[in-house]
């Protein structure tokens, strides 16, 4: 498949097994959206695709061997696949020319200007002493531009907003021209406009064959924007595929412990997700 393929991974943390042999894919060309209760891994996941995170190789044997969960799955190994190829594999400059990872609430102490941190995604694509070059330069302009950053070039990034920070981070990100893009909620901080704004930029990386992973606690943009969706709760996968399908009342109901009714706006006829509590 050209996209994420993932099949039967863990993550354990301090002992405690928090990614519990999650199998899911994430089409080239969508936006996927991440989504499940607090706690339930999606940071963790996400850690472990970007290889911030060590796999878990497991007592269990390899996926398919007949272990818990093996129900239905062919024999074959666990492990994290990007447009056929193995992700984790990649030497750090070839993981880093393919995907970007936008943590959530990444501080940073560095005092550096804003243009400083977006020139840094340029770094995997340049030779180990190679200068900056006009290409470089544009495309780091360019991301700026495209998250309504570029007024704020020479501004000192200890210095800016939550949300500012993290439309620079995005911009990084985007200066990278990963393949694969992985977001942790990356509208958290935003405000209305800058949510909407976002996921439009997202969704048109995806349509330029960008695969997009975006943890997203909003479940009317993850209904409105996504293509695709993955839940998580308890760190294993409860459900998952096209997002108009999946993400039901039921299903919503059944995860977050709460009512929920799918409305229509009345200017764009994408989905609005009503959530009501239960009882
Ligand atoms: N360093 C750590 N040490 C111990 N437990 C951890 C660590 N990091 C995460 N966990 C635990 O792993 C579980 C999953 O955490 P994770 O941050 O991946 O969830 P999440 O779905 O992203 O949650 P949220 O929606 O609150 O951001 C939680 O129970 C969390 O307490």
């Amino acid at each position: 498949m050209n996209g994420l393929e993932v099949r039967g991974i863990s993550v354990r943390i301090d002992g405690t097994l928090i990614i519990d042999g999650v199998d899911c894919t994430a089409p080239a060309g969508t936006v996927t959206a991440l989504i499940g209760p607090n706690g339930a891994g999606k940071s963790t996941l996400l850690h472990a695709l970007a290889g911030v995170l060590p796999l878990d190789v497991g007592a269990d044997g390899p996926v398919g061997a007949g272990g818990p969960g093996d129900e239905g799955r062919p024999p074959g190994p666990a492990g994290i696949r990007f447009a056929g190829g193995d992700l984790l594999a990649l030497p750090r400059r070839a993981r880093a020319r393919t995907l970007a990872l936008v943590e959530q609430d990444a501080g940073t102490e560095l005092s550096l200007t804003v243009a400083e941190v977006v020139a840094l995604g340029r770094i995997p694509h340049q030779g180990y002493f190679a200068d900056e070059t006009d290409h470089d330069r544009e495309l780091a302009r360019a991301a700026l531009e495209s998250v309504g950053m570029t007024d704020f070039a020479d501004r000192d990034v200890t210095e800016l907003s939550g949300g500012e920070r993290q439309r620079v981070l995005l911009a990084r990100a985007l200066a990278q021209e990963p393949r694969l893009l992985l977001l942790d909620e990356p509208t958290n901080h935003l405000d209305i406009a800058a949510q909407l704004t976002t996921l439009r930029l997202l969704a048109g990386l995806a349509a330029d064959g960008v695969t997009v992973v975006a943890a997203l606690h909003d479940l009317t943009l993850a209904a409105g924007y996504s293509d695709n969706v993955i839940v998580l709760s308890h760190g294993r996968v409860v459900a998952s595929g096209p997002t108009a399908e999946t993400l039901t009342p039921a299903l919503i109901g059944e995860v977050y412990g709460v009512e929920a009714d799918i409305l229509r706006n009345p200017r764009t006829g994408r989905p609005i997700v009503a959530l009501s509590p239960r009882g």
